[in-house]
């Protein structure tokens, strides 16, 4: 069955879960990306760490600018103090983490903010951008589903739900996506993508898989990105 054959609601569970489905194997490739396997076991080269935390900096501050663009979307109360809230918490905890671990490095927020984006980083934060500008509020939930959502099952699939060893040096990371409270941002925005869908046409669901598709792509690519240290051509 083609995506857009396939019926807005159906017997197969909600759309967010029905999403997933679609892009399993892409999905579960993610846990077995070099860069995630050796994040988790400690041995990843702190260079290539620093080069991911430098771009996910950048990234972060892109992804919070998305929160905003969906609150304007939104006519409802509750979800738009909700979208400022995970605008605030992404910059506050996610880049908070970023710092420290750039403080650790011997960057100054100088040189974090100083770093150019790497090509698979422009071409995701610019997808976001233009769905974030042009798209419809489901679109926009549905293309930063993958962001929350995949960092959630990383987090506890690296830690298997116990705290990181003692002196493990990515422990602050692991933390931050293997808490309970990450997870909920994946599940709210689950939540309203499922309420607003209720009204989607065929054509409009058919939609929300690419964007979806899309944008678990570009999180498998950014692994790959960091792995291998992307430059654009000189
Ligand atoms: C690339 C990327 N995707 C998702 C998250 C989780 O917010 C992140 N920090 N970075």
């Amino acid at each position: 069955m083609s995506a857009a054959e396939r019926p807005a609601t159906s017997a197969g569970g909600s759309l967010s879960a029905r999403l997933r489905e679609s892009v399993l194997p892409l999905w579960q490739r993610q846990l077995q990306h070099p860069f995630v396997v050796a994040l988790g076991d400690g041995s990843l080269p702190r260079a290539n760490f620093e080069f991911y935390i430098r771009q996910d900096a950048l990234f972060l501050d892109v992804l919070a600018k998305c929160f905003a663009y969906a609150a304007t979307r939104s006519e409802d109360h509750a979800e738009i103090e909700q979208f400022g809230r995970l605008l605030l918490n992404t910059l506050v905890v996610e880049q908070d983490l970023h710092r420290r671990y750039g403080e650790r490095f011997g960057l100054t927020p100088e040189q974090m903010a100083a770093t150019p984006m790497a090509p698979t980083n422009y071409a995701y934060t610019r997808h976001l951008l233009t769905i974030a500008t042009t798209g419809s509020l489901p679109e926009i939930i549905t293309s930063m589903l993958p962001c929350a959502w995949i960092y959630a099952e990383v987090g506890t699939h690296l830690t298997g739900n116990r705290p990181p060893a003692p002196g493990h040096p990515y422990a602050d990371w692991l933390r931050t996506y293997a808490d309970p409270e990450f997870d909920a941002v994946g599940r709210w925005l689950r939540e309203r993508l499922d309420l607003h869908a209720e009204r989607l046409s065929a054509a409009a669901i058919a939609r929300l898989y690419e964007i979806f598709r899309i944008s678990t792509c570009y999180e498998w690519l950014f692994w790959e990105m960091a792995w291998r240290q992307e430059q654009w051509l000189a």
